[in-house]
């Protein structure tokens, strides 16, 4: 059993949705799972694994809920290589910008010395427009290395 943090970005809900969809999945699995929509370093310290749900808006911007996250990220410089990390990005094809927002945190992440446990996923909403389907799908392909 380990303890996860689903970090959240979102605008209009749907990122928030599927990180609660995942929780529930890695709560069956006995995981202790918590969702954070304004994530803050201090309250992450117990979580050795962060799954980033996050959109993208404006012009390949993170949303505005988890900002200071970032900036936080950016000023602080804390070492992470005890963290493990996974990105689910949700984002619209139609925007030459795709899934760039949560990019910006997870430079930060491997900058500060934390390992992706898996490649990202990068869901289309144009494509898939029921997100927490692949992202549970994604999920399930390798919540054993959790
Ligand atoms: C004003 C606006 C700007 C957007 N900009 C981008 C973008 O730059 N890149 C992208 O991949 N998706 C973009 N999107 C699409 C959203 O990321 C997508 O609709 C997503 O499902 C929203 O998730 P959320 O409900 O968690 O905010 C934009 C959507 C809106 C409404």
């Amino acid at each position: 059993m380990a303890k996860v943090a689903l970090l959240v970005g979102t605008t209009l809900g749907g990122s928030e949705y599927v990180a609660d969809e995942m929780a529930a999945q890695l709560a069956e699995l006995t995981h202790q799972t918590e969702v954070f929509i304004e994530p803050n370093i201090d309250e992450l310290a117990d979580f050795p694994v962060w799954i980033l749900v996050c959109s993208t808006h404006g012009a390949g911007d993170l949303p505005d809920n988890i900002v200071p996250f970032h900036k936080q990220l950016m000023i602080e410089m804390p070492d992470l290589n005890h963290i493990k990390f996974a990105l689910c990005a949700i984002g619209d094809s139609s925007y030459d910008t795709f899934c760039q927002g949560p990019e910006k945190i997870t430079s930060l992440l491997l900058q500060n010395g934390s390992n992706a446990i898996v490649d990202k996923i990068q869901i289309d909403v144009q494509r898939d427009p029921i997100p927490e389907e692949p992202a549970l799908a994604w999920l399930l392909q390798w919540q054993h290395l959790i």
